[in-house]
């Protein structure tokens, strides 16, 4: 029988708390798609402060805010961003920068720690001498911190190479941020210092900040009227969405505070389950919020069944391959919760009970 329910699948699942579903009941709204309504007006402005940019645009989502600013900084047909080979732009937004912008993807491998190397990327270049034949480099996308390689964080002195890279080539640099706010506590480094050499950034509100919907994307003034108008054409323009923007600001003022502990109990997950015969983790690389383990070869456990068994515990994880499953965690999983699922686990992969006995 389900005592309770402890969901690890992502940090997108978090329901909207009292405060931030008051906030909504009692938002000031306006028509948005005319520039009216003072509460999107006050997120995009409290966004754009935060991360040292002149504006900021309210979106839908973080798939749309990469769209955008993919589709803003390469509006020239024949353009060509490059990409990590393993980044959610290239993987998870349905080659939506291809198939809706016209825009050619260029991907240069990642590192597990999230990175790419700067001499790949300036290999990745076109050269303006091929432009009869080639694409046209215009736009160079990092993701931070960067979600497949477990939460990583790329660090300001890489991310400043790049933008400076970026620059001599007279390129754009756009940061996939959706859990921008992560890698700043984790580094330990302001947002805004973090993301100084980025030309535009994505910043998801409804990742590990909690709110129940929406992205802030960031750049210069002529960059958001740009997005603004694109906001449009996608379908994203919508009206008094000061509703779901009162619950974003809810979730600045109440939930950055909460990720340091969100990335201790990380932590501890991680240790635990690398204690669990036939479970591995890399328990060093877990920085974030993020981690994956693996199936250790051999196990007669297969990811199905562990899933399976684990839901029917009440635990709810993403499997991710047919040997790995990945885990986040999230400021609505208390250290409690996570003990419990270390005791779900322990009991599951080998019978016993865990030392807490449960
Ligand atoms: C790194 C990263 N970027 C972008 C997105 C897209 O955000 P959304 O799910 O709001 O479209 C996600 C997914 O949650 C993500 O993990
Ligand atoms: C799955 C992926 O699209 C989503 N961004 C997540 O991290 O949960």
């Amino acid at each position: 029988m389900v005592t309770k329910t402890v969901d690890l699948r992502s940090d997108t699942v978090t329901k909207p708390t009292e405060a931030m579903r008051a906030a909504m009941a009692d938002a000031e709204v306006d028509d948005d798609v005319l520039c009216y309504d003072p509460t999107a007006q006050r997120l995009e402005t409290e966004v754009a402060k935060i991360t040292g940019k002149e504006a900021g645009l309210f979106v839908p989502s973080g798939t749309m805010g990469n769209l955008i600013s993919v589709l803003v900084h390469c509006e020239v047909r024949g353009s060509e961003v490059i990409l990590g080979d393993n980044c959610h732009i290239h993987i998870y937004e349905n080659g939506g920068i291809s198939t809706i912008g016209g825009v050619h993807p260029r991907t240069v491998k990642n590192n597990k720690d999230g990175t790419m190397d700067i001499d790949l990327i300036e290999a990745a270049i076109r050269d303006p001498k091929g432009a009869l034949v080639y694409p046209t480099t215009r736009l160079i996308c990092l993701e931070n911190s960067h979600a497949n390689t477990g939460g990583k964080c790329l660090s300001v002195e890489y991310t400043d190479k790049v933008g400076e890279l970026a620059k001599k080539h007279g390129l754009k640099l756009h940061i996939d941020g959706a859990r921008i706010f992560n890698a700043a506590v984790a580094l330990g480094v302001p947002v805004d210092r973090l993301v100084q050499a980025a030309d535009s950034v994505s910043v998801c509100i409804s990742k590990g900040l909690g709110a129940p919907v929406g992205s802030v994307i960031v750049g210069s003034e002529s960059f958001i009227a740009k997005a603004r108008r694109l906001r449009k054409t996608l379908g994203g323009g919508m009206r008094q969405v000061g509703i779901l923007c009162a619950a974003a600001l809810v979730a600045l003022r109440d939930n950055v505070g909460k990720l340091e502990s969100d990335h201790k109990k990380a932590k501890i997950l991680a240790e635990g389950i690398n204690k669990i015969k036939g479970l591995a983790v890399n328990v060093a690389s877990v920085e974030t919020n993020i981690m994956y383990f693996d199936i250790n070869e051999g196990s007669n456990m297969t990811v199905q069944k562990l899933c399976k068994n684990l839901e029917e515990h009440g635990i709810l994880v993403m499997p991710e391959t047919s040997t790995r499953v990945r885990l986040v965690v999230h400021h609505q999983i208390s250290e409690n919760d996570v003990h419990y699922a270390l005791s779900c686990f322990q009991r599951i992969m080998t019978g016993a009970p865990s030392e807490n006995g449960i």
